[in-house]
């Protein structure tokens, strides 16, 4: 083990959903499993291993399909004595043996796992004789129940037509330390998949490179926001907004904020008004608090052409704390974000251009198009959720900038200056 770990340490800090420490690996392993491999001369196995050595370690989940082979392929992590060890999700014995973990082989088949930026790994299944399926492999671990399981399965089974339904999920358990500290959280989570409908964020795209309007879906997608809130605020507890629950989350705000006045030097100029506008927030009057998306974003919704509006990935920001993710809090923070996202359209679609395309006119435009898409997906919110409180809203917004700010510094800078020139931009307002 001790040499597969040495070799995971090599290939992990090169994975999208690894969290860079700023130092390298440090793995110990936590637990190890096998699953079961319908080929004898095929190993499947689950390793949870965790990177540090203090209370602040991350956890990570790594399943691993170990056959026989000569050759490198793409999904290699190391070639051992004339055998493979393979990063599991791409191999169909690891996604075989998932399924019959979930108790679902029924829904096996050929399976791909899914392309682009995630947090996590996800398998899709496209079995012959049933709808599709796609398992999301958490691979963060965390203890306690992922908001994202959590969070769905509630809102599928109070028949929320706004979610895919659900097909199962997986927990684990792993030790922290010596025999001591077991902790069990969740492993993976399957649900239909809807196929051949592109996520939001590419139909903005699209839409906004030939400034097609957006309005309408904006205002529905506002809408069917106001209803998943409320559903939500239905089936968990919303409590009011007290001075302690104003405290914590008005204190996470500050620490973003910290962190990236380190991470983020073009930032230190703000500070101070960034500071400011979240103290008249932290002080103006607050609505009661709930459970909420979390990361709500355009990448984070489908418009499938039967269903209308499906939600996805209630697992909340990525970089920020489990216990904070779980916590009730301002529904206002998904208005926020998918704010944001209509702006990321523009910014993204301006970095796309070389700069010899510069185009005052046409970057004109993109921000035309962002400004109607906000503007419409407020007022679809306002149909049934009511007027977002303003000085609130604001400070969300720079929020989920400065977090914008931190995550493209760490793993996209080409993207940096769009929540940059956002911040200046609401700094200005
Ligand atoms: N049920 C689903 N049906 C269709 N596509 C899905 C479904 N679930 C996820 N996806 C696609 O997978 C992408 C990533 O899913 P997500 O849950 O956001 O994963 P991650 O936590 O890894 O970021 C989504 O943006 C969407 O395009
Ligand atoms: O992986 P997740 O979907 O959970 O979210 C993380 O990655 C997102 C990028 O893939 C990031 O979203 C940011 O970029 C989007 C465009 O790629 C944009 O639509 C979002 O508004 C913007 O925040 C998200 O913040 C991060 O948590």
């Amino acid at each position: 083990m001790q040499t597969t770990l040495g070799h995971l340490a090599t290939w992990m800090p090169q994975q999208r959903w690894y969290s860079p420490t700023g130092r390298s690996p440090r793995l110990r392993l936590l637990d190890q499993r096998e699953l079961t491999s319908r080929d004898a001369d095929v190993a499947v196995r689950v390793v949870i291993v965790a990177d540090g050595d203090d209370e602040n370690a991350v956890v990570y989940q790594v399943p691993l399909v170990t056959r026989p082979a000569e050759v490198t392929g793409p999904w290699t992590i190391a070639l051992q004595d004339g055998r493979a060890v393979i990063d599991g999700p791409h191999d169909h014995a690891f996604a075989s043996a998932l399924l019959a973990e979930l108790g679902r082989s029924d829904l096996d088949g050929p399976s791909q796992v899914l392309v682009g930026e995630q947090s996590n790994t996800s398998i899709i299944f496209r079995p012959h004789q049933a709808a599709p399926t796609i398992c999301k492999v958490f691979r963060r671990l965390h203890p306690g129940i992922n908001p994202d399981i959590e969070l769905q399965s509630a809102l599928a089974a109070a028949g929320s037509r706004h979610v895919p339904p659900v097909v199962g999920h997986l927990d684990g358990r792993w030790t922290m330390a010596q025999g001591r500290d077991v902790q069990q959280g969740s492993l993976a989570f399957a649900q239909e998949f809807l196929p051949d409908v592109d996520d939001a964020w590419r139909v903005a795209l699209a839409a906004a490179a030939v400034n097609t309007d957006f309005t309408s879906e904006a205002a529905s997608l506002g809408q069917v926001t106001a209803a998943v809130h409320r559903d939500l605020a239905r089936l968990f507890p919303t409590p009011s907004a007290d001075d302690a629950a104003r405290h914590a989350i008005s204190t996470a705000w500050r620490r973003r904020l910290s962190i990236a006045m380190v991470e983020v030097p073009a930032l230190a100029a703000h500070e101070a008004a960034i500071s400011r506008i979240y103290a008249a927030a932290a002080a103006s009057a607050w609505p009661a608090l709930q459970r909420v998306h979390g990361d709500y974003h355009l990448g984070q919704v489908l418009h499938s052409p039967t269903r209308g509006w499906m939600l996805l990935d209630f697992e909340g920001e990525p970089m920020r704390p489990i216990a904070e993710r779980r916590a009730p809090d301002l529904a206002l923070r998904d208005i926020a974000g998918m704010l944001r996202s209509f702006d990321y359209v523009a910014g993204s679609l301006r970095l796309q251009r070389a700069p010899q395309q510069h185009d005052a006119a046409v970057d004109e435009d993109a921000e035309a198009w962002a400004r109607a898409a906000r503007a419409a997906f407020l007022a679809g919110y306002a149909d049934t959720g009511g007027a977002p409180a303003v000085t609130l809203l604001n400070a969300l917004e720079l929020d989920k900038a400065v977090y914008e700010a931190i995550y493209e510094a760490r793993h996209r800078p080409a993207w940096l200056a769009i929540p940059l020139s956002a911040i200046e931009r609401l700094l200005a307002h």
